[in-house]
């Protein structure tokens, strides 16, 4: 079997010009949203990305502030920049890059940012009603990996999804939402015994363990849906956690890396600041 794409550029694509519309009818209104992204330090991944998250908004038409901080800026300066956007009504959605310097409490970053801010959807308050299955903004990366696996029509209910990774912003939430859809849902991480006898038995893999080519074909079950979250750069190519030339001859889905789930991840924080904007409105 050789794997569909599941092309994640292009249905980004096709988002953002549906996003851009939306923009538009908001216009009427009087009505501009804004992301504020706070970038502190000078790592070279970090700005790449900033970089794109603005180039998105301003196609999309959504106002974009970028606030440069450098390293040595302290916890308290940073929360009170927060606050300060916090208290600022033409900003809807606030993002701190991560990850931050060792001596700021990432938790503490988070926990500033007002739940009806928070389009990266990291505030507890918010994870809390992910878990609950309430309305609220859905972690950027998860919410598009989900969005990839309906554009596709692949069912969801009922089976059986291995997460391999558990950290807060892709491995815990992307399981919680799976299991929102009614998937049954296993984590596997660095320190599971059996790993590979467990992705075997996945319906639907998703890898977001941050090691390159670490799921190969042999740990992929015949027509298995295979999601790859990894972004690794490898004598300077972007390579994902997945093995993609082995496993797309075993898998029924398979997305890439670039053009997979990155792009998407841009697109659900556009639409979460968009969402913001005619919440808060
Ligand atoms: N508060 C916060 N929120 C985030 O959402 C967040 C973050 N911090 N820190 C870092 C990670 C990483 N991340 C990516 C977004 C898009 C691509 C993306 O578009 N990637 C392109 C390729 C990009 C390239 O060429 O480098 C692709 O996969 O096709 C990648 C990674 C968001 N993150």
């Amino acid at each position: 079997m050789t794997a569909l794409l599941l092309n994640g550029k292009e249905l980004a694509a096709k988002k953002r010009e549906q996003l851009k519309r939306d923009v538009e009818v908001l216009a009427s209104e009087n009505i501009v949203p804004g992301l504020a992204v706070i970038l502190v330090g000078e790592d070279p991944a970090s700005q790449s990305y900033v970089k794109a998250k603005q180039k998105a908004c301003e196609q999309a038409g959504i106002h974009s502030v970028l606030i440069k901080k450098p390293t040595s800026i302290s916890e308290e300066e940073l929360l009170s920049e927060i606050d300060r956007l916090n208290n600022d009504e033409t900003i809807d959605g606030i993002l701190v890059q991560l990850p931050i310097p060792e001596h700021i409490s990432e938790q503490a970053v988070i926990e500033r940012i007002a739940p009806n801010k928070d389009v990266d959807g990291f505030h507890p308050i918010n994870i809390g009603k992910m878990m609950t299955g309430e309305d609220t903004f859905l972690p950027c990366t998860p919410f598009g990996v989900v969005e990839m696996l309906k554009e596709a029509n692949i069912d969801l209910i009922g089976k059986h999804a291995v997460v391999v990774g558990r950290s807060n912003i892709v491995g815990k939430p992307v399981g919680q939402l799976l299991l929102n859809e009614h998937a049954t849902v296993t984590y596997t991480h660095s320190r599971t015994k059996n790993l590979r006898e467990m992705t075997n038995l996945a319906d639907i893999l998703i890898v977001a363990i941050g090691k390159p080519k670490f799921i190969g074909a042999d740990d992929v079950k015949d027509g298995a849906v295979v999601v790859d979250v990894g972004i690794n750069r490898v004598d300077g190519k972007l390579c994902g956690d997945v093995d993609f030339d082995s496993v797309k001859e075993k898998a029924s889905y398979l997305t890439p890396v670039p053009g997979g789930v990155g792009p998407m991840t841009i697109t659900m924080l556009l639409e979460n600041t968009i969402l913001s904007a005619r919440k808060r409105s």
